[in-house]
């Protein structure tokens, strides 16, 4: 079931269509996303009435991006929960849809933990609790994102004084992938409504575009002055001097630092240390893992070799049967990444002490646990 939008030209930043909602009966209950595969052409909305179909969402990408899957894990229990199935093994099947996000584990965990923590009072009770903290996380995340948006404004300004920057993001950041308007994008829509945006340049991510498809989709919508690119050009515009600072989004920050993100982030990070251009990494204390001691020690999902062989599944770009190498992201040591912005402030990665303090007085420390998958 799918209800299809034109994609109006508003200038607003967000879709017109929510990324994810919850609907009650009658309409649900169900998680009712943007598919996410169908953009820029169209806004549809793509409706989970079960978790098997919200895991084959997640999988297929209509549903991504690190804050958000954590959003979609816990709507994902509280959907398990109030049809009455098994809470504790859709809980496990939605934690294990995607391996790298570490937020989808933590969204999970905690709509999990509250719905086993009401179970005493009766199905109905422990239902509403974990819809209730799926909302929680929801809107945490959006709160997250204004906050992450004020620091990353902040240390734009400290980093360039003048304004005027040249920001180049990798794959897609903004509300499509939040429950507020985002990580990176977020922090360069800060800067482009105080005017302070010169040039976004949106490498289009190979291969599944999510930059030219939904980067440029949002950049456009929010009237921000921005440029295409291949991935391989970054090069050029690094040597040209046309780049200020890389801004991107992160699926899983290790104790060590290293940041796992989506693939080509990494050698984004070496031209911006060749170039001497500041490497920020954007994203909330929900991204960082400290039980995954090591960069190394991140587990990186393949992906099918067709998505590299072949354009948006129909169009071939390689020869029947070529074999592809399709990691779905890279993990960029701490030494590259010039900073980290969270919604607790800025830190620098190589400052073990510093991240795991950030990550200690959070609110959600409490709640954290393990690699993010089911702890209990
Ligand atoms: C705020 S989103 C940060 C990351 O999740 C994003 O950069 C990314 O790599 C998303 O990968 P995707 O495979 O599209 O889910």
């Amino acid at each position: 079931m799918a209800e299809r939008h034109e994609v109006p030209e508003t200038g607003a930043a967000a879709p017109v269509v929510p990324s994810l909602r919850w609907a009650d009966p009658p309409e649900g209950p169900a998680v009712v996303l943007l598919d996410q595969t169908r953009l820029p052409a169209e806004e549809t909305e793509l409706i989970c009435a079960d978790v098997p179909q919200l895991v084959r969402a997640i999988r297929t990408l209509a549903v991504r991006g690190a804050p958000l899957l954590g959003i979609a894990g816990a709507y994902g229990v509280a959907l398990a929960a109030a049809r009455g199935d098994d809470v504790p093994a859709a809980a496990e099947e939605l934690a294990h849809a995607r391996p790298t996000a570490v937020n989808l584990g933590y969204g999970v965990r905690r709509a999990a933990g509250a719905h086993r923590a009401a179970s005493g009072a009766g199905p109905a009770a422990a239902a509403a609790a974990a819809l209730a903290e799926a909302r929680a996380v929801h809107a945490e995340d959006a709160e997250a994102s204004a906050r992450m948006a004020r620091h990353g404004l902040a240390l734009l300004g400290e980093l360039r004084p003048g304004g005027g920057h040249r920001i180049l993001t990798h794959c897609n950041t903004g509300a499509l992938v939040s429950g507020g308007e985002g990580t990176a994008l977020a922090v360069v829509l800060a800067a482009h409504r105080q005017g302070a945006l010169r040039r976004l340049w949106v490498d289009e991510t190979r291969p599944l575009l999510q930059g030219a498809r939904l980067t440029a989709y949002e950049a456009g919508r929010a009237g921000m002055p921005y440029t295409v690119l291949a991935d391989g050009a970054a090069g050029s515009l690094f040597a040209a001097g046309e780049v200020d600072a890389v801004l991107i989004g992160a699926d899983r920050i290790a104790a060590d630092g290293s940041v796992a993100n989506k693939v080509g982030s990494y050698p984004l990070a070496v031209l911006a240390r060749h170039h001497g251009v500041p490497f920020v990494v954007v994203a909330p204390l929900s991204t960082v893992d400290p039980a995954t001691e090591r960069g190394a020690d991140i587990a990186v999902e393949q992906r099918p070799a067709g998505e590299v062989t072949e354009i948006s599944g129909t169009l071939p770009v390689a020869p029947a049967g070529a074999p592809a190498y399709n990691p779905a992201f890279d993990v960029t040591p701490a030494e590259l990444v010039t900073a980290i912005v969270t919604e607790a402030g800025v830190v620098s990665p190589v400052n073990r002490d510093g991240l795991a303090k950030l990550c200690s007085t959070s609110r959600w420390s409490t709640s954290r646990s393990g690699n993010g998958m089911m702890a209990e």
